[in-house]
């Protein structure tokens, strides 16, 4: 393992037993959270040593997707426990929409080198604005997003983040491990918009003979109570996913732009990939489901809006091999339908 490095952990590791290896991680990366955070927060902020931090930091291990596929009830268990983007890929979302303060930062810190194809999507343009999301936390899937900002970070590097930046996870398509462990903290009083129940210390607190009240100032707002109540009603009445109505068909196609998607009707959608050239596919992403009518055209290929998976035009193939291939149609005009 030494030798091959955190990218190689899924040749070491059977994918079953990489969400129990996570789990310990998770307590030993807690255990530790106080002391490392007070070495890497004065040293990234001019010195500030005030500051409040989430007491569970997040492990994030992305193994190559078509590795998980044997044993995706051990992820999917580990997913309804820890939520998504820790072991699988998170959706485009605002952090502030969860369950996490919007007047935050995220401290992403690659543990070993990341990759484009298994990152960290940040749609840069959407830092504010009013796009509307499920009861999950997840952007609606028929909010048009453009081309997301992707990049490579090498061991020790780290991305910082507003809590209300729309990011989400790159499916894993290429054949190493991404690991990643993030924080997430905040310089005034952290507040809720949202869930409020992951637990804030405040450093001022931490350490000293009050350590065991540095949770109290965070937690001792509305807020917590609020989400308490809603929580319980929840647990009442458990499906709160709110159905998305579709925008309805464009049908006209001339003008399109290159690069451009447009759906034609509920099931099916055009892409214009190069000045005579379009294609025309079935919207459900055959990873989750999300609609490719609000994906994007890079580098000539279709690319998932939601996890940003991309597939090629002339065969509808992704680079993961355990996803079933899109159905696509080609043309050389605006297909029938437009
Ligand atoms: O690491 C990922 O893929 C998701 C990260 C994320 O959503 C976060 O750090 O809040
Ligand atoms: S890549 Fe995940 S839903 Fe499309
Ligand atoms: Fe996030």
């Amino acid at each position: 393992m030494k030798e091959k490095g955190f990218e190689r952990i899924h040749e070491v590791v059977a994918a079953h037993d990489i969400p129990r290896l996570t789990d310990e991680l998770y307590d030993r990366v807690n255990a530790r959270a106080p002391k490392d955070l007070a070495a890497l927060i004065p040293a990234t902020f001019n010195g500030e040593d005030r500051y409040y931090y989430e007491t569970s930091p997040n492990v994030r291990f992305h193994v190559p997707f078509d590795t998980t596929q044997n044993d995706r009830a051990a992820f999917n268990d580990f997913r309804q426990k820890h939520g998504e983007g820790k072991l699988t890929a998170h959706g485009p979302h605002r952090d502030s929409w969860l369950d996490c303060p919007d007047n935050g930062i995220n401290i992403w810190i690659a543990i070993g080198r990341v990759q484009r194809g298994n990152g960290l999507t940040v749609y840069r343009n959407e830092y504010d604005g009013h796009q509307r999301y499920t009861g999950m936390g997840n952007i609606a899937r028929d909010e048009k997003l453009s081309e997301p900002f992707t990049f490579d970070l090498e061991p020790g590097d780290f991305v910082l983040f507003h809590t209300d930046q729309l990011h989400g996870s790159a499916l894993n398509y290429t054949d190493e491990t991404r690991f990643v462990i993030s924080y997430r903290m905040t310089f005034d009083r952290p507040h809720f918009p949202n869930g409020h129940y992951h637990s804030y210390s405040y450093s001022g607190l931490a350490g000293g003979p009050l350590s065991a009240a540095a949770r109290l100032p965070a937690l001792l707002q509305p807020s917590y109570l609020r989400s308490f109540g809603e929580r319980v009603v929840e647990k009442l009445r458990p499906s709160k996913a709110k159905r998305i109505e579709l925008t309805p068909a464009a049908k006209d196609l001339s003008g399109m732009r290159v690069g451009e998607i447009r759906p034609t009707d509920a099931k099916t959608c055009v892409a214009r990939i190069g000045e005579d050239e379009f294609v025309s596919f079935d919207r459900r992403c055959p990873h989750q489901g999300a609609d490719l009518a609000m994906g994007y055209v890079a580098d000539g290929r279709i690319v998932c809006p939601w996890h940003n998976l991309p597939f090629d035009p002339e065969t509808g193939q992704s680079p993961c091999q355990s996803l079933r291939s899109l159905n696509v149609r080609v043309a050389d005009s605006p297909p029938a339908s437009a």
